[in-house]
């Protein structure tokens, strides 16, 4: 796991007061990380490296990256497009003039190019882009070459928002600490692979305390079975309420037997057709330990929903039920909720507190999942994306191994049954939604067959073999 700040400004300027580090120092870190990145992937001397610097610091990390390169490379062209303005990008300017090195402020070939430093904007972006930085970016974006973004690709906001445009990067070096605007849905096009750079101070000495953390592949931990001698009842009995679109609970049944219940039971209308491993029932069993409600429900009595909302067992709740007044009445219990994007606006309304379309809560993603885990606080809180957010009272968690392989009817439900079979082995209700979204997600990246492809069973099948 590792920690997620909103911003780093007060982290850099900890460096300056605590630990008696310049701003030139920590820049030179930033230089040094780039310089790792480009190293790592370039390897003939015979190539060529374009740095395209902006006018602030930004664009002085990239200048200084330039200094470092220097008889590294045999072709390293410097790009200034615009006169440089900060004191740090003016100085690193200065370096480079005395060490000889040429810059232009003019891009004609834009051919054999192995890889491209982008250090246009950084954190200081803080207005639209103008039609002269729309330009540059998709003129560098349309360049075959190993693409690195310094800091953040430019064209990213602070809130992860994209302006007009935004370099769209192979990876991203992002300097000192992870940040949110790196983690939202509409960056995740744009940052490719996110590293972190050390700039001078290890992590724990640069960070501060934080409560959000970004998942890794490390964090999962699977439900393996530690004791020998046990049985079946062991494992608890995960009940999985079918409703009018029968597929749902059928997949969620299939997975969350899959994932460790003990039992799985399908509380049916009707006797259907299922895996013959999954028990069929009108009614909740007795020893039921978890319920997972809400997937392909549809039209549902609401007197048998209220009856299997009152039972006294771990729930996790999907779908259609975001989109039900009674549900209101178990926001003030430990509960797991699973809401896609439309779900959440829709569950937002019903507790009245906000009522936005789906593209204002895409751009704000972070700020409302904080919003009802405030006044949810028992809740848990699994906001689906292409970058999953789990919040719990005040922690949130990201999850970011998602691929659009997962962009599936069927995704969801099989998700909702590997919660449930976690809640029913005992878990807790965050590590059972974490553990499930990462074995959820982890599960499709090693999927091997084309990307498009992916269905419920493979994502199963995946799982079984993480
Ligand atoms: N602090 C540290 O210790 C370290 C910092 N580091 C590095 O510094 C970076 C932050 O640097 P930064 O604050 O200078 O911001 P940056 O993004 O380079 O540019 C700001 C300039 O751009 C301008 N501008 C903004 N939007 C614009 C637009 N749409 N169109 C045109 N212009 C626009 C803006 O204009 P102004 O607001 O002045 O009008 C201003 O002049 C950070 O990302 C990291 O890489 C690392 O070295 C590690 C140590
Ligand atoms: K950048």
């Amino acid at each position: 796991m590792q920690k997620i700040f909103d911003e780093v400004s007060s982290l850099d300027k900890k460096c300056y007061d605590k630990f008696s580090l310049s701003e030139d120092l920590l820049m030179e870190h930033a230089a040094l990380a780039l310089k790792c990145e480009v190293n790592n992937k370039i390897k003939s001397y015979n190539s060529t490296i374009l740095i395209v610097c902006g006018v602030g610091n930004n664009g002085a990390d990239g200048l200084a990256l330039a200094r470092l390169l220097q008889d590294e490379y045999l072709n390293i062209i410097v790009y200034t497009p615009f006169e440089v303005k900060s004191k740090m990008a003016k100085l690193q300017l200065e370096r480079l003039k005395l060490l000889g090195v040429n810059t232009t402020n003019s891009l004609r070939k834009v051919f054999d190019i192995d890889c491209v430093v982008d250090s246009l904007f950084g954190s200081g972006l803080n207005k639209p882009l103008k039609k002269e930085a729309i330009d540059i970016l998709e003129k560098i974006n349309s360049i075959e070459a190993y693409k690195i973004a310094c800091d953040i690709p430019s064209g990213v906001d602070n809130n992860g928002e994209i302006k007009n445009s935004a370099f769209k990067a192979d990876v991203t070096v992002t300097m000192g600490a992870l940040k949110t605007s790196l983690l939202t849905d509409g960056a995740k096009e744009f940052t490719g692979i996110i590293k972190k750079a050390n700039l001078g101070l290890s992590s724990s000495c640069y960070e501060n305390q934080t409560d959000m953390y970004l998942l890794e592949q490390k964090d999962l931990k699977l439900p393996f079975r530690d004791n020998i001698n046990t049985h079946k009842g062991n494992y608890g009995h995960a009940c999985v309420v079918i409703g009018c679109k029968k597929g749902a609970g059928v997949i969620a049944s299939s997975a969350a037997f899959s994932f460790g219940a003990g039992l799985v039971t399908a509380i049916v209308h009707e006797e259907l057709q299922l895996p013959y491993y999954i028990m069929q029932s009108h009614n909740l069993p007795s020893n039921v330990t978890a319920i997972a409600l809400g997937m392909g429900l549809g039209l549902y009595d609401k007197n048998e929903l209220k009856k299997i909302l009152n039972t006294n067992v771990a729930k996790v709740i999907d779908a259609d039920l975001f989109y039900e007044k009674l549900l209101l009445d178990y926001l003030n219990q430990e509960i797991v909720l699973t809401p896609h994007p439309k779900e959440f606006c829709s569950l937002l309304k019903l507790t009245k507190l906000a009522d936005i379309d789906i593209d204002t809560l895409q751009s704000n993603r972070f700020k409302y999942v904080k919003l009802f885990c405030k006044k949810y606080p028992k809740v848990t809180l699994l906001l689906k994306g292409a970058n999953v957010i789990i919040s719990q009272n005040n922690k949130v968690y990201v999850n970011c191994l998602g691929t659009s392989a997962l962009s599936k009817g069927g995704s969801g439900d099989v998700l909702s049954g590997l919660i449930v079979a976690l809640l029913a082995q005992g878990y807790s209700f965050l590590q059972s939604a974490i553990n499930a979204s990462l074995a959820h997600t982890l599960a499709a990246k090693n999927f091997k067959s084309n990307n498009y492809a992916l269905n419920p069973e493979d994502l199963i099948e995946g799982i079984k073999n993480l």
